[in-house]
């Protein structure tokens, strides 16, 4: 279980002033549970990302993952694929996976599945932008997170491409059964991919609608059953979904869609 209370989190200097990115954030995510958080642009997504995976320490309040800080077992995915340009593919991955056998034939196996097979040995410079977000999901994987942390990693891609990559991310948690937060600010991309949304209020961010998915698997983004439940839920929270890609505005409660 993963347990967020985040009273308040402050940055002391946002260009010369204070700024409250999050306040009064309260979360929890069972195991194995893929929580989407959604929330308009500067609502502290990010923030809270960099919270819960440890990565900024300057907060008032706790994180703990099965009763503890969350420590070795996290694993991140960013916008960026931050791969290491001098090492290969398979290197990419190796670097997080350790160089036992063990963590080799993993690693190999989440490549090939991640259809990166043929390009184990190549350089991420040569990698189309979806390959390289490929190698960024199999990097993530190999550990076997025990949680997901994940920033918007599909942006800015093609239509097709960003739905082929949640189709494989979708599979691999399936296979893994790691915990997942992942932060969007696009709604389809959400209620395709969450057993959860949780909607943020404008800053300082804090969830203001928690709502069950129980659309059937597969889903995509930009289906028919997708798009259903993002309009039912534009007819029930008009306004609270402003400033969502795909969305026009929140209310609180728990909802079931
Ligand atoms: N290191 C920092 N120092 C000062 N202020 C910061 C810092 N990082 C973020 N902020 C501020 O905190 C707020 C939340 O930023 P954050 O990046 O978490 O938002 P976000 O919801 O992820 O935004 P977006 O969807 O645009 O990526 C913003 O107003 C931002 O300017």
């Amino acid at each position: 279980m993963l347990k967020i209370d985040i009273d308040r989190k402050r940055y002391a200097d946002r260009g010369g002033s204070p700024h409250v990115a999050l306040s009064g954030l309260n979360l929890q995510v069972g195991d194995g549970e893929f929580a989407c958080v959604v929330g308009p642009s500067g609502c502290g997504k990010s923030t809270l990302l960099n919270v819960v995976g440890g990565l900024d320490g300057d907060v008032e309040g706790r994180v703990r993952l099965d009763g503890e800080a969350p420590g070795n077992g996290v694993g991140f995915m960013f916008q960026e694929p931050r791969l290491m340009p001098w090492l290969s593919v398979l290197d990419n991955v190796l670097l997080v996976a350790g160089r036992s056998a063990a963590a080799k034939a993993r690693a190999v196996d989440l490549l090939v599945a991640m259809e990166l097979g043929d390009v184990l040995q190549a350089y991420p410079g040569r990698l189309s932008g979806g390959m390289q977000r490929r190698v960024a999901l199999a990097r993530a994987f190999v550990i076997e997170p025990k949680l997901l942390l994940m920033d918007e990693p599909f942006v800015s891609l093609d239509v097709p491409t960003a739905n082929r990559l949640r189709a494989m991310l979708v599979e691999l948690w399936q296979r893994c059964r790691s915990t997942v937060l992942f932060v969007t600010h696009d709604l389809r991309e959400a209620l395709a991919l969450g057993d959860r949304v949780c909607f943020l209020s404008g800053a300082p961010g804090r969830v203001v609608l928690d709502l069950a998915v129980t659309l059937p698997r597969p889903r995509v983004a930009d289906g028919a059953a997708v798009l259903e439940l993002q309009a039912r839920l534009l007819a029930q929270h008009p306004g609270l979904l402003a400033g969502l890609a795909g969305g026009n505005g929140c209310a609180p409660g728990r909802d079931d869609g």
